[in-house]
């Protein structure tokens, strides 16, 4: 039976869902005759050529193809003794008319010589368009025409070809038609083809009428011609369909009856692929899909300018905007002791007259100089009313209130630091109210006036020559590893976050969207019915992006430590090394996203959805330490939380790889890089 038959079907059951799109299939293809498998428009006629190459799993049913089992790796096939034309022209837009012609030829392990004289053939019987005009600008029908080609350009023992002719000229069709008849004879080819146009199928040696995914008959044109008495294929078609309708059977051969005598069987699942086919990789076939890739990325423009200027905008974006200096906060002034200060010199503001005391003048304008600051417009109010009215109609944000004679109750709080006189301790303080709905503003008002009031009373009691540590609070803070960074300490805290964020989730972007691109297009799965496994798909993305990864990290760092000299403490290579390995992690991350996603939608929204948790959670915007205990251990799972902690043992505190603090950042990048690799391998054995 193996040597008769190219396909060999029996009993094959598919289900969508709850439809079962081929019930109980039964088809037989002979050696070197052409097979017209006809039926209307969602038939199954599709489901069936693409359970016969393997790209769809079938839950019941055997199917054999050149005497083998597709996948079990003995036959060629997948591979070169197949060519498979999809529905869908399956090529890549940023393809030439000749690269993917040589792009298949290549994956067929045919040499360059032999594929450039085949497609010159090709060329000029399919009237292909120009070699160097790119598919996404030909027409469908060139489209079409270019498939056609690479399917034929290795001359395979068996074509299998969906609509082949579909929006072709009728000079073109029968050319093609010519060329099947040619290469069946010569070549012994066997051909399966779906067409809607019934009567191109009138010279093939075998028709199949599907309908409703079951085969109503299987015999030669004529025969069923002349059984039927009928004019045209059509008419055939049309009697078995109202026989079928009513539940009357065909007379003619079924193939259910001939399968069943032939061959028993066993049912089983077709398996279409092995682990050990998935796992080899092959030096040429590598080496086309490789040069498929470069060709895709090169000749994307848009998709070049955007992966390789988000890193440079999105660091930028944050070191330009974030932690800088805050200005021109509208303050409310209600000086109740002086009105006008704009004559104010602080000359003989503060005169020593004994060892422990001091005369003062002035001090609510010679406070206010001091608060002459970028950050602070003062605005000046007549009462303190009239500053409350100004705070709740969002016109200012805080108010600075100095009492009538300040200077003198001032002036006696340090007469006698014992002072016990309320009304001294209460008149002498400057009494400042703020905004704090806007959290950062009021901080950052807060933090201002307290350093310049502290720089006031300094300058005030040095003149006096009193003793500056007497009067400030006995409690002194000095930083550890801080360095003599002028930055402000938010942009340090935030920074390894929002580097390792930016390389995650560029990884995981650019790779989920180019692999359901590829999936889309239908090259992925021509390419594994052309003999390509998932490993040498999956290694090609993989080293094409690592070199994109590689190249957004520099950038990352570059325009961090030397654009806008960020001082760091520990290794540079480090804390590339570690962003880099986080842009993987989340390529894997990608490379899992898009095997779970049916598509570029559903990526976006898988995305999408977890980049606020995840972010959230690691730490780079709150401190784990201030959430809950199950967050808390949730997100030290997670796989940016310990690297971000590891990255910033570096930068800050210039630790190294014999610290597990920074190692425990790597190899957790490591494991979930893993993790979502084995992951997806898996689901990948499963879905096929
Ligand atoms: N991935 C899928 N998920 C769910 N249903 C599907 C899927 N693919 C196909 N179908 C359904 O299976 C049925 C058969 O589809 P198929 O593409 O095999 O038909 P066809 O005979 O090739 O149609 P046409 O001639 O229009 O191409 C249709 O009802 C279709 O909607």
């Amino acid at each position: 039976m193996d040597d008769k038959y190219a396909v060999f079907i029996k009993d094959v059951t598919k289900i969508y869902g709850k439809q079962a799109v081929l019930k109980k299939m039964c088809m037989s293809v002979e050696r070197g005759t052409i097979y017209g498998l006809l039926g209307a428009s969602g038939c199954g006629k599709t489901t069936l050529l693409k359970s016969v190459v393997g790209t769809t799993k079938v839950e019941k049913g055997e199917i054999r193809v050149l005497g083998g089992r597709p996948g079990d790796g003995k036959y060629a096939f997948p591979g070169p003794k197949v060519g498979y034309m999809p529905q869908d022209t399956a090529l890549c837009g940023e393809f030439t008319v000749r690269d993917a012609v040589f792009y298949f030829g290549r994956i067929f392990r045919m040499t360059d010589d032999l594929i450039l004289e085949r497609y010159n053939n090709l060329h000029q019987m399919l009237e292909l368009p120009p070699h160097d005009r790119y598919l996404r600008n030909c027409s469908g029908g060139e489209q079409r025409r270019v498939s056609l080609a690479a399917t034929l350009i290795h001359k395979p023992e068996l074509l299998i070809m969906d609509e082949p002719t579909v929006g072709l000229d009728p000079v073109m069709r029968e050319k093609i038609w010519n060329h099947l008849y040619e290469i069946t004879r010569s070549e012994k080819t066997s051909v399966i083809i779906t067409t809607h146009y019934v009567e191109e199928c009138r010279n093939v040696d075998t028709v199949g009428f599907m309908r409703k995914g079951r085969l109503l008959a299987e015999e030669s044109p004529k025969l069923l011609l002349d059984t039927y008495r009928a004019e045209t294929l059509e008419q055939v078609f049309l009697i078995l369909a109202q026989n079928d309708v009513n539940l009357k059977r065909s007379s003619i051969s079924v193939l259910e009856n001939n399968a069943q005598n032939t061959i028993q069987v066993e049912q089983r699942r077709t398996n279409c692929g092995t682990w050990k086919r998935r796992f080899t990789v092959d030096k040429r076939r590598f080496r086309a899909l490789i040069d498929k890739n470069w060709k895709q990325f090169y000749r994307n423009i848009t998709g070049i300018f955007f992966l390789l200027s988000f890193p440079v905008m999105e660091i930028g974006a944050f070191l330009s905007s974030v932690g800088g200096d805050v200005r021109n906060i509208p303050v409310g002034i209600i000086n109740n002791e002086i009105r006008d200060c704009s004559n104010f010199t602080s000359n003989g503001t503060a005169i020593p007259y004994d060892y422990f005391y001091c005369h003062f003048h002035n001090m609510s304008c010679r406070f206010l100089s001091y608060v002459d600051d970028p950050m602070i417009q003062k605005m000046y109010y007549p009462t303190l009313e009239d500053a409350m009215l100004g705070v709740k109609n969002g016109e200012i944000a805080g108010i600075i209130h100095l009492s009538q004679n300040f200077t003198y109750f001032f002036e006696k709080r340090f007469e006698d630091l014992r002072n016990e006189n309320s009304e001294i301790l209460d008149l002498s303080q400057i009494k400042i109210w703020l905004d704090m709905s806007n959290y950062q503003i009021g901080s950052s008002l807060k933090y201002k006036l307290v350093q310049k009031y502290n720089d006031f009373q300094d300058a005030v009691l040095t003149e006096c020559g009193f003793d500056l540590k007497l009067y400030h609070e006995p409690l002194r803070i000095d930083n550890f590893y801080v360095g003599s960074n002028k930055h402000e300490p938010f942009i340090i805290f935030m920074l390894p976050g929002i580097l390792i964020t930016i390389q995650f989730f560029l990884g995981a972007v650019m790779t989920s969207q180019i692999i359901i691109t590829d999936r889309h297009d239908g090259v992925w799965d021509r390419s594994i019915v052309a003999g390509v496994t998932s490993m040498e798909i999956t290694l090609s993305h993989f080293i094409l992006q690592l070199a994109l990864c590689v190249i957004q990290t520099i950038e990352l760092m570059f325009c961090t430590f030397v654009l806008y000299q960020l001082e760091y403490i520990g290794s540079l290579s480090l804390m590339f090394l570690l962003v880099f390995s986080q842009g993987v992690c989340g390529m894997a991350y990608g490379f899992f996203v898009s095997v779970i996603s049916t598509d570029h939608t559903m990526a976006n929204v898988v995305l999408t959805g977890l980049y606020l948790p995840v972010n959230l959670l690691s730490g780079w915007m709150w401190p784990v330490e201030g959430m809950v205990y199950g967050l808390r251990v949730l997100a030290r799972c997670l796989p940016l939380t310990v690297a971000i902690e590891s990255f910033r043992n570096i930068f800050k505190k210039g630790w190294d790889l014999s610290y597990i603090q920074v190692l425990d950042g790597f190899l957790i990048g490591i494991v979930w890089t893993i993790f979502f690799g084995l992951l997806s391998v898996y689901l990948i054995s499963k879905k096929r």
